[in-house]
Protein backbone atom coordinates (compact mmCIF):
# COMPACT_ATOMS: atom_id res chain seq x y z
CA UNK A 1 0.00 0.00 0.00
CA UNK A 2 1.35 2.98 -0.75
CA UNK A 3 2.52 5.83 1.52
CA UNK A 4 -0.55 8.10 2.92
CA UNK A 5 -0.43 11.88 2.08
CA UNK A 6 -1.50 14.14 4.87
CA UNK A 7 -3.21 17.04 3.63
CA UNK A 8 -5.59 19.02 6.06
CA UNK A 9 -7.44 19.76 3.34
CA UNK A 10 -8.81 16.30 2.42
CA UNK A 11 -9.35 15.62 6.04
CA UNK A 12 -13.13 15.75 5.76
CA UNK A 13 -13.38 13.39 2.54
CA UNK A 14 -10.64 10.90 3.69
CA UNK A 15 -12.82 10.81 7.01
CA UNK A 16 -16.61 10.90 5.13
CA UNK A 17 -15.51 7.88 2.80
CA UNK A 18 -14.96 5.97 5.76
CA UNK A 19 -17.81 6.71 7.36
CA UNK A 20 -19.91 5.95 4.21
CA UNK A 21 -18.31 1.83 3.80
CA UNK A 22 -19.43 2.09 7.84
CA UNK A 23 -22.88 2.47 7.31
CA UNK A 24 -22.34 0.27 4.27
CA UNK A 25 -20.68 -2.70 6.02
CA UNK A 26 -23.42 -2.77 8.83
CA UNK A 27 -26.65 -1.29 7.28
CA UNK A 28 -28.75 -5.17 7.34
CA UNK A 29 -27.64 -4.81 11.37
CA UNK A 30 -30.04 -1.57 11.86
CA UNK A 31 -26.88 0.61 12.99
CA UNK A 32 -28.37 3.64 14.52
CA UNK A 33 -27.26 7.33 13.59
CA UNK A 34 -23.12 6.91 14.27
CA UNK A 35 -22.11 9.53 16.36
CA UNK A 36 -18.37 10.60 15.07
CA UNK A 37 -15.38 11.60 16.78
CA UNK A 38 -12.81 13.64 14.52
CA UNK A 39 -8.90 13.63 14.82
CA UNK A 40 -6.57 16.88 14.86
CA UNK A 41 -5.66 16.85 11.65
CA UNK A 42 -2.11 16.50 12.11
CA UNK A 43 0.18 16.02 15.10
CA UNK A 44 -2.13 13.22 16.40
CA UNK A 45 -0.29 10.29 16.81
CA UNK A 46 2.01 9.60 19.91
CA UNK A 47 4.02 6.81 18.38
CA UNK A 48 6.11 6.63 15.47
CA UNK A 49 8.96 4.54 13.80
CA UNK A 50 11.28 5.03 11.04
CA UNK A 51 13.98 2.69 9.59
CA UNK A 52 16.98 4.37 9.54
CA UNK A 53 18.56 4.75 6.52
CA UNK A 54 22.50 5.42 5.82
CA UNK A 55 24.00 7.33 2.70
CA UNK A 56 27.76 8.68 3.06
CA UNK A 57 28.23 10.34 6.29
CA UNK A 58 24.46 10.72 6.22
CA UNK A 59 21.68 9.05 8.51
CA UNK A 60 18.29 9.86 7.39
CA UNK A 61 14.68 8.54 9.08
CA UNK A 62 12.83 6.76 6.34
CA UNK A 63 9.62 4.87 5.29
CA UNK A 64 9.15 2.36 2.51
CA UNK A 65 6.05 2.35 0.30
CA UNK A 66 5.09 -1.79 -0.11
CA UNK A 67 4.34 -0.81 -3.96
CA UNK A 68 8.33 0.01 -4.46
CA UNK A 69 9.64 -1.40 -0.83
CA UNK A 70 13.18 -1.41 -1.91
CA UNK A 71 13.72 2.39 -2.33
CA UNK A 72 13.54 4.24 0.94
CA UNK A 73 11.24 7.25 1.22
CA UNK A 74 13.27 10.08 3.13
CA UNK A 75 10.84 11.78 5.84
CA UNK A 76 12.03 15.20 6.94
CA UNK A 77 9.01 15.95 8.35
CA UNK A 78 6.20 13.44 9.63
CA UNK A 79 2.93 15.73 9.92
CA UNK A 80 0.84 13.16 11.87
CA UNK A 81 3.73 12.85 14.64
CA UNK A 82 2.51 14.26 18.04
CA UNK A 83 4.61 18.00 18.53
CA UNK A 84 6.85 15.88 21.20
CA UNK A 85 7.75 13.12 18.47
CA UNK A 86 8.19 15.88 15.83
CA UNK A 87 10.36 18.72 17.39
CA UNK A 88 12.53 16.03 18.34
CA UNK A 89 12.85 14.24 15.30
CA UNK A 90 15.01 16.61 13.39
CA UNK A 91 17.87 17.23 17.22
CA UNK A 92 17.82 13.80 17.07
CA UNK A 93 18.49 13.13 13.75
CA UNK A 94 21.56 16.13 14.02
CA UNK A 95 23.08 14.78 17.57
CA UNK A 96 23.42 10.76 15.46
CA UNK A 97 24.89 12.54 12.69
CA UNK A 98 27.49 13.86 15.16
CA UNK A 99 28.43 11.09 16.88
CA UNK A 100 29.62 7.82 15.77
CA UNK A 101 29.03 5.76 18.27
CA UNK A 102 25.42 6.35 18.39
CA UNK A 103 25.15 6.24 14.68
CA UNK A 104 27.36 3.12 13.63
CA UNK A 105 24.27 0.42 12.54
CA UNK A 106 21.58 2.10 13.77
CA UNK A 107 18.57 0.26 12.14
CA UNK A 108 15.59 1.96 13.36
CA UNK A 109 14.38 4.37 15.52
CA UNK A 110 11.05 4.94 17.20
CA UNK A 111 9.38 6.94 19.66
CA UNK A 112 6.64 7.04 22.13
CA UNK A 113 4.97 10.21 23.71
CA UNK A 114 1.92 11.51 25.62
CA UNK A 115 -0.55 14.32 25.20
CA UNK A 116 1.09 15.63 28.54
CA UNK A 117 4.38 16.00 26.72
CA UNK A 118 6.45 13.08 27.93
CA UNK A 119 8.86 11.54 25.16
CA UNK A 120 11.13 8.32 25.23
CA UNK A 121 13.02 6.87 21.92
CA UNK A 122 14.27 3.51 21.18
CA UNK A 123 17.47 3.49 19.54
CA UNK A 124 17.88 0.03 17.72
CA UNK A 125 21.35 -0.88 16.30
CA UNK A 126 22.63 -4.28 14.13
CA UNK A 127 25.62 -4.29 16.58
CA UNK A 128 26.26 -4.80 20.27
CA UNK A 129 26.01 -2.21 22.19
CA UNK A 130 28.69 -1.35 24.92
CA UNK A 131 29.64 0.91 27.53
CA UNK A 132 30.95 3.33 25.08
CA UNK A 133 27.29 3.58 23.47
CA UNK A 134 25.65 3.84 27.53
CA UNK A 135 28.01 6.92 27.75
CA UNK A 136 26.89 8.46 24.54
CA UNK A 137 23.64 7.36 24.76
CA UNK A 138 23.33 8.90 28.04
CA UNK A 139 24.61 12.53 27.34
CA UNK A 140 22.56 11.91 24.34
CA UNK A 141 19.35 11.56 26.76
CA UNK A 142 20.75 15.28 29.30
CA UNK A 143 20.93 17.01 26.02
CA UNK A 144 17.83 16.32 24.24
CA UNK A 145 16.34 15.71 27.82
CA UNK A 146 14.31 12.63 26.38
CA UNK A 147 14.59 9.26 28.00
CA UNK A 148 16.64 6.68 25.51
CA UNK A 149 16.48 3.27 25.34
CA UNK A 150 18.96 1.02 23.42
CA UNK A 151 18.68 -1.97 21.46
CA UNK A 152 20.13 -4.33 19.87
CA UNK A 153 20.14 -8.31 19.01
CA UNK A 154 19.16 -9.59 23.06
CA UNK A 155 19.92 -6.44 24.40
CA UNK A 156 18.16 -4.03 25.82
CA UNK A 157 19.21 -1.51 27.70
CA UNK A 158 17.37 1.02 29.56
CA UNK A 159 19.25 4.26 30.35
CA UNK A 160 16.22 5.86 32.78
CA UNK A 161 13.06 4.29 32.44
CA UNK A 162 11.52 1.98 29.92
CA UNK A 163 7.70 4.21 30.13
CA UNK A 164 5.59 7.46 29.99
CA UNK A 165 4.09 9.08 31.93
CA UNK A 166 0.65 10.28 30.79
CA UNK A 167 -1.81 12.30 32.29
CA UNK A 168 -5.06 14.50 31.08
CA UNK A 169 -8.49 15.65 32.53
CA UNK A 170 -11.81 13.63 31.65
CA UNK A 171 -15.15 14.21 33.12
CA UNK A 172 -13.80 16.46 35.58
CA UNK A 173 -11.08 13.95 36.78
CA UNK A 174 -7.28 13.64 36.22
CA UNK A 175 -6.26 10.12 34.81
CA UNK A 176 -2.73 9.36 34.88
CA UNK A 177 -1.44 6.49 33.15
CA UNK A 178 2.15 4.40 32.72
CA UNK A 179 2.56 3.63 29.46
CA UNK A 180 5.15 0.97 29.07
CA UNK A 181 7.30 1.07 25.74
CA UNK A 182 6.74 -2.33 23.55
CA UNK A 183 3.37 -2.94 24.98
CA UNK A 184 -0.08 -2.09 23.42
CA UNK A 185 -0.86 2.14 24.00
CA UNK A 186 -3.64 3.64 21.79
CA UNK A 187 -1.66 5.82 18.91
CA UNK A 188 -3.99 9.03 18.64
CA UNK A 189 -4.04 10.50 22.24
CA UNK A 190 -6.81 13.10 21.62
CA UNK A 191 -8.95 10.26 19.81
CA UNK A 192 -8.69 8.03 22.67
CA UNK A 193 -9.48 10.93 25.29
CA UNK A 194 -13.10 11.25 22.96
CA UNK A 195 -13.18 7.41 22.85
CA UNK A 196 -13.23 7.14 27.06
CA UNK A 197 -15.73 9.90 27.03
CA UNK A 198 -17.95 8.31 24.96
CA UNK A 199 -17.52 4.50 26.87
CA UNK A 200 -18.03 6.62 30.23
CA UNK A 201 -20.93 8.44 28.37
CA UNK A 202 -22.54 4.43 27.49
CA UNK A 203 -21.91 3.53 30.68
CA UNK A 204 -23.29 6.24 32.20
CA UNK A 205 -27.12 5.06 30.21
CA UNK A 206 -26.42 1.63 31.29
CA UNK A 207 -26.39 2.21 35.21
CA UNK A 208 -23.80 3.83 35.46
CA UNK A 209 -25.43 6.59 36.42
CA UNK A 210 -27.51 5.03 39.61
CA UNK A 211 -26.23 4.74 43.45
CA UNK A 212 -23.72 2.79 44.81
CA UNK A 213 -24.90 -1.25 45.14
CA UNK A 214 -27.25 -0.74 42.22
CA UNK A 215 -24.74 -0.05 39.05
CA UNK A 216 -24.13 -3.96 38.38
CA UNK A 217 -20.57 -5.15 37.66
CA UNK A 218 -18.38 -4.70 34.77
CA UNK A 219 -16.63 -7.88 33.30
CA UNK A 220 -13.51 -6.29 30.94
CA UNK A 221 -11.58 -8.22 28.77
CA UNK A 222 -8.54 -7.47 26.41
CA UNK A 223 -7.78 -4.20 28.97
CA UNK A 224 -4.55 -3.52 28.04
CA UNK A 225 -3.09 -1.03 30.50
CA UNK A 226 -5.78 -0.54 32.00
CA UNK A 227 -6.76 2.44 29.71
CA UNK A 228 -10.80 1.78 29.51
CA UNK A 229 -10.86 0.62 32.87
CA UNK A 230 -9.33 3.53 34.71
CA UNK A 231 -11.43 5.65 32.99
CA UNK A 232 -14.84 3.49 33.69
CA UNK A 233 -14.05 1.35 37.07
CA UNK A 234 -16.15 4.34 39.14
CA UNK A 235 -19.03 4.22 37.29
CA UNK A 236 -19.33 0.43 38.24
CA UNK A 237 -19.94 -1.85 41.61
CA UNK A 238 -17.01 -3.99 40.68
CA UNK A 239 -14.79 -4.61 37.85
CA UNK A 240 -12.86 -8.05 37.10
CA UNK A 241 -10.41 -7.06 33.90
CA UNK A 242 -8.21 -9.06 32.28
CA UNK A 243 -5.71 -9.37 30.03
CA UNK A 244 -3.01 -11.35 27.91
CA UNK A 245 0.12 -9.71 28.43
CA UNK A 246 2.31 -9.32 31.55
CA UNK A 247 3.97 -6.41 30.92
CA UNK A 248 0.49 -4.62 30.63
CA UNK A 249 -1.46 -6.19 33.81
CA UNK A 250 1.70 -5.09 35.36
CA UNK A 251 1.17 -1.28 34.14
CA UNK A 252 -2.34 -1.68 34.88
CA UNK A 253 -1.86 -2.24 38.37
CA UNK A 254 0.49 0.84 38.35
CA UNK A 255 -2.20 2.89 36.96
CA UNK A 256 -5.30 1.86 39.32
CA UNK A 257 -3.30 2.43 42.34
CA UNK A 258 -1.85 5.77 40.98
CA UNK A 259 -5.79 6.92 39.93
CA UNK A 260 -6.70 5.46 43.71
CA UNK A 261 -9.26 2.98 42.47
CA UNK A 262 -10.20 0.22 44.59
CA UNK A 263 -13.04 -1.55 43.07
CA UNK A 264 -11.27 -3.63 40.36
CA UNK A 265 -9.74 -7.28 40.26
CA UNK A 266 -6.84 -7.52 37.51
CA UNK A 267 -6.05 -11.18 36.24
CA UNK A 268 -3.90 -12.04 33.60
CA UNK A 269 -5.65 -14.30 31.28
CA UNK A 270 -6.85 -14.76 27.66
CA UNK A 271 -9.80 -13.68 26.72
CA UNK A 272 -10.19 -18.16 25.82
CA UNK A 273 -9.56 -19.14 29.84
CA UNK A 274 -11.28 -16.10 31.31
CA UNK A 275 -14.36 -17.54 28.96
CA UNK A 276 -13.77 -20.79 29.64
CA UNK A 277 -13.50 -19.81 33.79
CA UNK A 278 -17.21 -17.73 33.56
CA UNK A 279 -18.83 -21.16 31.61
CA UNK A 280 -17.45 -23.80 34.40
CA UNK A 281 -14.59 -25.43 32.98
CA UNK A 282 -11.59 -25.95 34.54
CA UNK A 283 -9.65 -24.20 37.48
CA UNK A 284 -7.20 -21.42 36.67
CA UNK A 285 -4.68 -20.84 39.07
CA UNK A 286 -4.57 -17.23 37.97
CA UNK A 287 -7.95 -17.14 39.22
CA UNK A 288 -7.31 -17.62 42.98
CA UNK A 289 -9.06 -15.70 45.44
CA UNK A 290 -11.48 -14.45 42.51
CA UNK A 291 -14.91 -15.84 44.16
CA UNK A 292 -16.66 -15.37 40.41
CA UNK A 293 -20.08 -16.52 41.87
CA UNK A 294 -20.16 -12.86 43.42
CA UNK A 295 -20.10 -11.14 41.12
CA UNK A 296 -23.69 -9.59 39.54
CA UNK A 297 -22.24 -8.97 35.71
CA UNK A 298 -24.88 -6.57 33.72
CA UNK A 299 -22.12 -5.18 30.92
CA UNK A 300 -19.40 -6.63 29.11
CA UNK A 301 -16.86 -4.29 27.77
CA UNK A 302 -14.27 -5.54 24.83
CA UNK A 303 -11.63 -3.59 23.14
CA UNK A 304 -9.87 -6.90 20.88
CA UNK A 305 -7.14 -7.03 18.89
CA UNK A 306 -7.89 -7.11 14.76
CA UNK A 307 -8.73 -10.31 14.99
CA UNK A 308 -11.95 -9.48 16.89
CA UNK A 309 -13.48 -12.20 19.49
CA UNK A 310 -12.49 -15.93 19.49
CA UNK A 311 -15.94 -18.71 19.32
CA UNK A 312 -15.87 -18.49 23.51
CA UNK A 313 -15.64 -15.41 24.20
CA UNK A 314 -19.05 -14.83 21.35
CA UNK A 315 -20.68 -17.13 23.84
CA UNK A 316 -19.77 -15.67 26.94
CA UNK A 317 -20.62 -12.11 25.78
CA UNK A 318 -24.88 -14.25 24.34
CA UNK A 319 -24.83 -13.91 28.07
CA UNK A 320 -24.84 -9.94 28.71
CA UNK A 321 -27.16 -8.02 28.77
CA UNK A 322 -25.15 -4.70 27.79
CA UNK A 323 -22.49 -5.49 25.43
CA UNK A 324 -19.99 -2.37 24.60
CA UNK A 325 -17.47 -2.87 22.18
CA UNK A 326 -14.50 -1.14 20.77
CA UNK A 327 -13.09 -2.43 17.63
CA UNK A 328 -10.07 -1.35 15.46
CA UNK A 329 -11.19 -4.10 12.83
CA UNK A 330 -14.69 -2.97 11.22
CA UNK A 331 -14.58 -6.21 9.14
CA UNK A 332 -14.14 -8.62 12.45
CA UNK A 333 -16.47 -6.40 14.29
CA UNK A 334 -19.31 -7.37 11.40
CA UNK A 335 -18.93 -10.84 11.85
CA UNK A 336 -18.87 -10.61 15.34
CA UNK A 337 -21.86 -8.21 15.34
CA UNK A 338 -23.65 -11.07 13.29
CA UNK A 339 -22.48 -14.12 15.64
CA UNK A 340 -24.48 -12.13 18.04
CA UNK A 341 -27.27 -10.65 15.92
CA UNK A 342 -29.69 -13.94 17.36
CA UNK A 343 -29.47 -12.46 20.99
CA UNK A 344 -28.21 -8.83 20.62
CA UNK A 345 -29.20 -6.05 18.69
CA UNK A 346 -27.58 -2.68 18.36
CA UNK A 347 -28.17 0.33 20.31
CA UNK A 348 -25.35 2.94 19.78
CA UNK A 349 -22.81 3.84 17.55
CA UNK A 350 -20.37 5.34 17.21
CA UNK A 351 -16.68 5.96 14.93
CA UNK A 352 -13.45 7.26 16.32
CA UNK A 353 -11.00 8.58 13.68
CA UNK A 354 -7.90 6.77 15.37
CA UNK A 355 -5.90 6.55 11.94
CA UNK A 356 -6.50 9.24 9.46
CA UNK A 357 -5.16 9.28 5.72
CA UNK A 358 -5.39 5.51 6.23
CA UNK A 359 -8.41 2.79 5.14
CA UNK A 360 -8.29 2.03 9.06
CA UNK A 361 -11.55 3.10 11.37
CA UNK A 362 -11.61 2.83 14.75
CA UNK A 363 -15.58 1.71 15.91
CA UNK A 364 -17.94 1.83 19.26
CA UNK A 365 -20.78 -0.32 19.56
CA UNK A 366 -23.47 -0.85 22.09
CA UNK A 367 -25.02 -4.29 21.92
CA UNK A 368 -28.35 -5.10 23.82
CA UNK A 369 -30.41 -7.97 24.60
CA UNK A 370 -33.15 -8.40 22.29
C1 LIG B 1 -6.60 -3.17 21.04
S1 LIG B 1 -5.63 -3.52 22.48
C2 LIG B 1 -6.60 -2.71 23.70
C3 LIG B 1 -5.94 -2.48 25.03
C4 LIG B 1 -6.63 -1.49 25.97
N1 LIG B 1 -8.06 -1.72 26.03
C5 LIG B 1 -6.33 -0.05 25.61
O1 LIG B 1 -7.27 0.71 25.35
O2 LIG B 1 -5.16 0.33 25.62
C6 LIG B 1 -5.93 -5.22 22.68
C7 LIG B 1 -5.30 -5.85 23.90
O3 LIG B 1 -5.66 -7.23 23.91
C8 LIG B 1 -4.59 -8.01 24.39
N2 LIG B 1 -4.82 -9.36 23.86
C9 LIG B 1 -4.57 -9.85 22.63
N3 LIG B 1 -5.05 -11.11 22.51
C10 LIG B 1 -5.63 -11.43 23.70
C11 LIG B 1 -6.31 -12.56 24.20
N4 LIG B 1 -6.49 -13.64 23.45
N5 LIG B 1 -6.78 -12.52 25.47
C12 LIG B 1 -6.61 -11.42 26.24
N6 LIG B 1 -5.98 -10.31 25.83
C13 LIG B 1 -5.48 -10.31 24.58
C14 LIG B 1 -3.35 -7.30 23.88
O4 LIG B 1 -2.24 -7.59 24.71
C15 LIG B 1 -3.79 -5.82 23.97
O5 LIG B 1 -3.41 -5.27 25.22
Amino acid sequence: MPLPSYNPADYEAQLEAKLLRYRDDFAGFGLPEVEVFRSEPLHYRLRAEFRMWHEGTRVDYAMFDSDDPKVPVIIDDFPPAADPIRLLMPRLREALMGCEVLKRKIFQVEFLATLSGDCLVSLVYHRPLDADWEVAARALGQALRVRVIGRSRKQKIVLERDWVQESFELDGRTLQYKQVEGSFTQPNGGVNRQMLGWARARAAVLGGGRPAGQRGDLLELYCGNGNFTVALAPQFDRVLATEMSKTSVYAAHDNLAANGIDNVTMVRMASEEISDALAGGREYRRMKGVELASYRFGTLFVDPPRSGLDDATLALARGFDHILYISCNPQTLRDNVAALSATHAISAAAAFDQFPYTHHLECGLVLTRR
